[in-house]
């Protein structure tokens, strides 16, 4: 490194730990330098993007809205500009999500009426862009195992009104098994009697939910904490669920028929050290270094993390139909949790193929080591870091053959 990058490194007053960890996984200190001026990224919600509705905005944070040439409905603000405060923000008319974050879900095409899992769903970026773009059809179920994330999620899709085709399940992403609910034609109404009557019918959600059903709730969760059943924390009027029983909602399905009705798109956007954002690296230097060294950048807990995201990546490509696909996405940038993660998991699974994704010639990022595996860094895109390969399953015959092997 030259002086004068040495010198910007040394401004970021990074710490030895983490200066360590990059030099261990062959990572450049110097890709953060800009991270000072990285812009800060909005979506507008569709429909919030007239003339008048944009003015506004512009009135309120007195900056002009640059839109992003390479990623539709993302505009861009210098990086001091809160947005929290302003009413298109309170009115759930924009909401911040950062490029490359959005660049991940742009690549899962997602098309009407799909249906789509989000399996590390929490605190729930990715998945309000996932409800917004599925518009008014299609579902998207939210998994997350930390249930007060979870919970930030619901406060989330329900404060930009994207909740009423999202369900939401604490659940451990490894092992979770639900289905898309494609296989009912269309979620039944039902009458009080009928409640009274088949108690496990799901009611239209409400946070205030009446006595008997939070008794029914709560006697589910003790019985679920046994079994480790996945946990419903939300669902929107039509999302699916609604008019349904348990034994619908929580119906077992073999491997032959999740080719036919699981997923159209999976979304793993896997639990990893997050040291593509600098942002959050900086967090620590309240909490302290040593809780960053303890937390995030010890090395079991990185060989863990590996042997996580293949878990879920594996478990998440198991819920895809044939002809679907999955997006894995890290904000690291180690070999470790994305490349070897990656390779790791096409040598297990024969139906497994990474495929290009649409588009990406336009954006700002590079290929990774793997060809069709891309890499946004800080310095290069000015977004925060983050790794994106998509793939897809082969057809339903090869697919039925690998099975039957
Ligand atoms: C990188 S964050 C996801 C960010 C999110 N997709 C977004 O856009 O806001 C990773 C998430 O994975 C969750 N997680 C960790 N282990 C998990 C597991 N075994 N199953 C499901 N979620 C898990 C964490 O609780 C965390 O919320």
């Amino acid at each position: 490194m030259d002086e004068e990058l040495v010198a910007s490194v040394s401004k970021l007053q990074l710490p030895e730990a983490f200066l360590d960890f990059l030099n261990q996984n062959g990572l450049d200190p110097s890709i953060y330098i800009a991270s000072h001026s990285t812009p800060r990224y909005i979506r507008l919600k569709p429909g919030c993007e007239s003339e008048t509705q944009v003015a506004e905005i512009e009135a309120e944070i007195e900056f002009k809205l640059k839109e992003l040439c390479w990623l539709p409905h993302f505009y861009y603000l210098p990086p001091d500009v809160r947005i929290a405060s302003t009413q298109a923000y309170r009115d759930g008319k924009i909401y911040g999500i950062d490029a490359a974050s959005g660049a991940a879900v742009s690549a899962l095409n997602i098309s009407p009426g799909d249906h789509v899992l989000d399996l590390c769903t929490a605190p729930g970026a990715k998945l309000c862009m996932i409800l917004d773009l599925l518009g008014s059809s299609g579902s998207a179920t939210g998994v997350d195992i930390a249930r007060h994330r979870l919970a930030a999620s619901r406060t989330l899709v329900q404060k930009y009104s994207l909740g009423d085709r999202c369900r939401l399940f604490v659940a451990d992403g490894t092992t979770f098994s639900l289905m898309p609910l494609r296989l009912q034609s269309s979620s039944k109404s039902c009458n009080d009697t009928e409640v009274e009557e088949k108690i496990e019918i799901y009611n239209e959600w409400t946070p205030r939910r009446p006595w008997k059903e939070r008794k029914r709730m709560a006697k589910a969760r003790e019985m679920e904490s046994e079994i480790k059943d996945p946990e419903l924390i939300f669902y929107g009027r039509h999302s699916g669920v609604v008019g349904l029983s348990k034994d619908d909602v929580y119906g077992h399905f073999e491997d032959i028929d999740v080719l036919q009705f699981g997923y159209d798109k999976v979304l793993v956007d896997a639990e990893c050290t997050h040291d593509g954002s600098i942002k959050h690296i900086q967090k620590f230097e309240q909490w302290g270094w040593t809780t960053l060294s303890r937390r995030v950048l010890d090395a079991y807990r990185t060989d863990d993390l590996t042997v996580l995201q293949l878990k879920l990546l594996t478990n998440g490509f198991r819920l895809l139909k044939a002809g679907g696909c999955l997006v894995y996405s890290t904000c690291s940038l180690t070999v470790a949790q994305n490349e070897d993660v990656v390779e790791k998991f096409l040598s297990q699974q024969p139906t497994a193929e990474l495929v290009e994704i649409e588009g990406a010639e336009k954006w700002p990022c590079r290929q990774a080591r793997i060809p069709m595996t891309l890499r946004f860094d800080p310095q290069t895109s000015s977004t925060s870091g983050l790794f994106v390969a998509k793939f897809t399953k082969l057809s339903a015959s090869s697919s039925l053959h690998y099975f039957s092997s």
